[in-house]
């Protein structure tokens, strides 16, 4: 079969996808997706030949608009652009939380300084503000007072590009200094790790310690609606465990696997090549 992998930059993550569907025998086209013009109509000449074109871009905004392109030209892609699209906003993606019925941290979107200023002081203190677009836990902010409050607000509404004129603003949950990420593929997880921080944020770009994290039912349940919740694919899902069970704060679909892989006895890229053949052969009967 013949892997498209449409990316910008080749990370650890990338690499151990590579060399996992060469030693199985695959051709794989690396589609460099800045050198790429994407016509209304046919696909560039790097997609031709292509089975399954596997999203691996950097930035959200060339995966949201590059895989919309992609399904267009009806050249299979993962994940599928829908999936991209609500991943990749925030508050796209707790709406598809809330109408999956999946446990999701109480939210609240405001336009203005002052409408984000009545929803931070109804959470009370601490609280968290969000870009509604962005990843690696950066630009959030704990919120201790009004007079921080204020200023972050401030510096968003004065200094901020238009997504940031969209305020997002979330309960604070107490996790316990941890969270977990799981990986799954349509569902199904492969592999599961706790990140644990003396810092709030607890991602793995942080600098969050990881270790491997046996899933309860509970949980397995949640990573499945929650996967169903944002149209399935290949999907980073992230809880946080409260003294009520678990809270569902996000799902990813771009997701890095490297950290995964180290710190369980999964073999992370192994299993995530079984999906893509899986999904490849899937799309070749729906065609023949
Ligand atoms: N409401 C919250 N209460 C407490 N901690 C939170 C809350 N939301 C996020 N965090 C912490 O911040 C981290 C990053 O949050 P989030 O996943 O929303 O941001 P991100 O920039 O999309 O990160 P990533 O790229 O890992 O998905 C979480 O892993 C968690 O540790």
């Amino acid at each position: 079969m013949n892997f498209g992998i449409l990316y910008s930059r080749i990370r650890k993550d990338e690499k151990l996808l590579l060399s996992e569907l060469r030693d199985r025998g695959h051709e794989v086209t690396k589609i460099d997706v800045r050198k790429q013009q994407f016509g209304l109509s046919e696909p560039p000449a790097d997609f031709e030949d292509v089975d399954l074109v596997v999203d691996r871009c950097l930035a959200t905004s060339r995966s949201v608009y590059a895989t919309q392109f992609v399904d267009a030209y009806d050249v299979p892609v993962v994940n599928h652009p829908d999936t991209a699209g609500v991943c990749a906003d925030k508050a796209k993606n707790s709406l598809a939380l809330v109408e999956g019925a999946v446990p999701t941290p109480e939210t609240t979107v405001a336009f203005t300084k002052d409408a984000a200023m009545d929803a931070i002081e109804e959470f009370g203190y601490p609280c968290v503000l969000k870009p509604v677009v962005g990843s690696w836990g950066r630009l959030m902010a704990k919120i201790d007072s009004r007079t921080a409050a204020e200023a972050i607000l401030e510096h968003k509404e004065t200094l901020g590009h238009y997504e940031h004129k969209v305020f997002y603003v979330q309960e604070y949950v107490d996790k316990g200094g941890e969270d977990i990420r799981v990986l799954a593929t349509d569902g199904e997880p492969v592999a599961a790790m706790v990140r644990s921080s003396d810092h709030w944020i607890t991602n793995a770009a942080k600098g969050a310690e990881t270790d491997a994290f046996g899933l309860d039912d509970e949980a397995l349940d949640l990573v499945e609606r929650a996967s169903e919740a944002v149209g399935g694919g290949l999907l980073g899902v992230d809880l946080m465990g409260t003294a009520d069970g678990y809270t569902v704060h996000e799902v990813n679909h771009n997701v890095e696997f490297k950290a995964l892989n180290e710190a369980t006895d999964v073999d992370v890229p192994a299993r995530v090549v079984d999906w893509l053949e899986t999904r490849a052969e899937q799309e070749q009967e729906v065609s023949a």
